[in-house]
């Protein structure tokens, strides 16, 4: 894995900015993975003032909650509307159903999808517990898209976009480990504290589905960008 340290956030989501509009350069037809959260705000925002053209890129999502409306504002489809597919055309947008009857039918339906916009770059944040999309702790590296139980710790970090922490829903869909790792280029971006004892297990810590994160140590194309805070701790193993 490539490693690129910056400063703080703000040059974080320029270097990861910049690294995907090449790529959205760099050929007729193009498929990004895209991820929600807190980590790609700057990213989205750089998107809005730049507007680069996307009229040829597809993009399909990591995740989405379970039982709530797409209308819903804190559904990842409001997010993504708000951040990004309502200020750019972009030839397709796809985002798992969490919102359906019949999930199961939903995910197999999500990794056809995957299947035929194969992902030639996958943005990912990083879980303070090593999650990547919300495969969660224990999750095979080979799973597919699937329905997923969030662990306290994950409902606890995203209860900040909730009005009530009750609100938090507890399942998810998530594209799953195998479908990330079919990427042919991944960006995983991290900042802050916070990160940093995930950073440091998802780059030094032995390949492991107790931290999903480490699956991308068996990719032959990610590029890490963190901030100093998200590094502290590998450079404190580098230095000792
Ligand atoms: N499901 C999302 C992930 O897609 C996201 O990448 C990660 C990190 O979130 P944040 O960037 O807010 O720290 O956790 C969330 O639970």
């Amino acid at each position: 894995m490539k490693v690129i340290e910056v400063k703080n956030a703000e040059e974080l989501s320029m270097v990861a900015y910049e690294k995907i509009v090449d790529k959205i350069n760099s050929k007729e037809e193009v498929t990004l993975g895209l991820a929600t959260g807190g980590s790609p705000l700057g990213i989205y925002e750089l998107f809005r003032i730049n507007k680069p053209n996307t009229a040829h890129v597809t993009t399909v999502n990591l995740d989405e909650y379970v039982g709530l409306n797409e209308n819903d504002q804190t559904s990842y489809h409001s997010y993504m509307k708000k951040q990004l597919f309502n200020h750019l055309s972009f030839k397709a947008n796809y985002l798992p159903n969490g919102n359906t009857t019949n999930l199961n039918e939903a995910c197999k339906a999500y990794e056809e999808i995957i299947r035929k916009n194969p992902v030639d770059l996958q943005l990912l944040g990083l879980g303070e517990n090593g999650h990547i999309g919300f495969n969660e702790p224990g999750t095979s590296f080979t799973s597919s898209t699937h329905i997923v139980e969030l662990t306290k710790s994950t409902r606890n970090a995203n209860k900040i976009y909730f009005e009530n922490e009750k609100d938090v829903p507890t399942y998810a869909v998530t594209m799953g480990i195998g479908s990330i790792l079919k990427a042919k280029e991944i960006v995983i971006i991290a900042y802050g504290l916070k990160k940093a004892a995930a950073v440091k297990e998802m780059l030094i810590g032995q390949v492991s589905d107790g931290c999903p994160a480490t699956a991308l140590q068996n990719h032959p194309n990610v590029t890490v960008v963190v901030d100093e805070e998200a590094y502290t701790l590998c450079k404190k193993m580098v230095l000792q």
